[in-house]
């Protein structure tokens, strides 16, 4: 009585009781013809020794789409051809042993609208903790045109941000009030009114700012507007502070966000680690109160940075996007933090471009039309200083924030020597630019010009001058080989 056919009328070997591999399941198709609306999924799967990675690539599919770790009746009752996934190609990783990359096609079907919620309780829901595979990192993510429609994406976005701040041609600039804690509202309010004088489109709130002990956040929105109204007043020019609205609860977020609002405020800031249905409402927020949304990528790193374990930046970029926010922290490649040059060129060109072509050199696997969503602004931040202008204009282009924290505060002459510094670096490396010089290469030289009409530039680069971040980044690209076979 062990064959199916005798026990039941069903004629499958695929419904034959007990454990059965996920290949004969129906989660491998090598003869898979993806369509134009599926989910894409590229998985780096590191399987356990003696474990087939084609079949750990059909379990990944099959636990991130309907299965279980047997067969059961009850599919019977569903479409499940339709709803299965199918893992349906997988290469070796170049430059690595026992790594695959796994290839995985999802029916839109399988995801509710709308809800980067829903599609990665799928996709990133049980699958990493698989006994069966050592290791997992979602690498990157192509999301079909018919479902990137159920978003909203950026309600600003690049160009309307731009057009409400009326600076055009130049990278913004910002800083990040520090220390990160402890000060009070009144000298909160100052460290930006000085930033903001002295040159600065904006300031922000740091990722762990929101209502502690020695600043409750309405004395800080309070003393902040003080001074962004007064730094509006004397300079003319638009200004703002990201104000950050992250708390314990919806609630006491969209009661932070109404007041934000209310006295004056064009833009709040949220932290990745609110999770992603806050950062949808509070997307939806911004959109009908005309407040761009920043947000600070908090977080990321405790799983994003491991090559081979994880999810990767450029997936979050995606998600992100989705979501609606109109500024993310995307690396800055000379910086204190994490970043290959390559790896963070392509979180860039995920964020601004409205097709993405596969290039494994920057890990983009898969060409995307973005479907219209608008462009995010990436946001350069974490050990920079005026003497990486060159570099940071080279490497991060015109559409960027760039926040110098420590790089503004820390001037021996003051915040708004700081923030002077870092403004005449930018605008005479722009300059250079817009003149065809050279300028990664004179990049010191056209400093050190600028810097004899400017006291706070000389200051600030006789300071930080030697000051690099040179260590070998962790999440590399090694896998620029072309393709054996198309992935989509
Ligand atoms: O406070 C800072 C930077 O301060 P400073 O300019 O003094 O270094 C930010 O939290 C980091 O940029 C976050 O990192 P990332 O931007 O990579 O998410
Ligand atoms: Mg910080």
């Amino acid at each position: 009585m062990n064959d199916a056919s005798e026990r039941t009328r069903i004629k499958s070997e695929r419904y034959e009781a007990g454990v059965i591999p996920y290949k004969k399941m129906g989660y491998w198709d090598a003869d898979y013809t993806v369509k134009e609306s599926d989910v894409l999924c590229l998985f780096r799967v590191t399987p356990q020794p003696g474990v087939d990675p084609i079949e750990a690539a059909a379990a990944i599919a099959g636990e991130s789409s309907t299965a279980t770790w047997t067969v059961v009746w009850t599919d019977l009752l569903t479409a499940c051809d339709v709803y299965r996934a199918k893992a349906y190609f997988v290469e070796e990783v170049p430059n690595t042993q026992n790594e695959f990359f796994a290839f995985i096609a999802y029916e839109c079907d399988l995801f509710e609208e709308g809800s980067i919620a829903n599609l990665t309780a799928s996709i990133i829901g049980n699958v990493f903790g698989f006994k069966a595979v050592k290791c997992l990192r979602l690498e990157d993510m192509r999301i079909p045109y018919a479902y990137l429609k159920t978003f909203i994406g950026p309600a600003a976005g690049v160009i309307v941000e731009r057009e409400r701040l009326d600076v055009f041609g130049r990278p913004l600039l910002g800083a990040t009030v520090k220390p990160k804690l402890g000060l009070s509202g009144k000298n909160y309010g100052r460290v930006v009114y000085e930033g903001l004088k002295g040159g600065l489109d904006f300031l922000k709130d740091d990722e762990n700012i929101n209502s502690q002990p020695f600043m409750r956040w309405r004395e800080r929105y309070l003393y902040v507007m003080e001074g962004v109204n007064k730094a509006a007043a004397k300079t003319g020019a638009v200004k703002g502070s990201y104000l950050n609205v992250t708390a314990a609860t919806m609630e006491d977020m969209y009661e932070r966000a109404e007041f934000a609002k209310q006295i004056g405020s064009v833009i709040i800031m949220i932290d990745l680690v609110i999770g992603y249905t806050a950062i949808q409402s509070m997307c939806i927020w911004g959109r009908k109160n005309d407040t761009i949304v920043h947000l600070h990528r908090a977080g990321h790193s405790s799983y994003t940075r491991q090559k081979n374990h994880g999810v990767n930046f450029r997936v979050i970029c995606k998600w992100m996007r989705m979501s609606g926010v109109d500024h993310i922290h995307a690396g800055t490649v000379v910086g204190k933090l994490e970043g290959d040059p390559n790896a963070v060129k392509g979180f860039y060109d995920t964020l601004l471009l409205t097709t993405l072509k596969e290039n494994r050199q920057l890990g983009i696997f898969f060409d995307m039309d973005w479907a219209s969503l608008r462009k995010c602004m990436p946001v350069a931040s974490g050990g920079i200083h005026c003497g990486q202008m060159h570099q940071l204009t080279h490497l991060l282009g015109e559409d960027v924030v760039l926040q110098f924290g420590g790089g503004t505060i820390g001037h021996p002459d003051g915040i708004q020597s700081g923030a002077t510094a870092n403004r005449v670096a930018l605008e005479c490396m722009v300059l250079a630019k817009n003149e065809g010089r050279d300028y990664l290469k004179e990049g010191v030289d056209i400093l050190k010009t600028a810097a004899k009409d400017c006291r706070p530039l000389q200051t600030a680069l006789d300071l930080w001058k030697a000051i690099t971040f040179d260590y070998a980044s962790t999440d590399t690209l090694d896998f620029e080989a072309t393709p054996t076979k198309s992935a989509s």
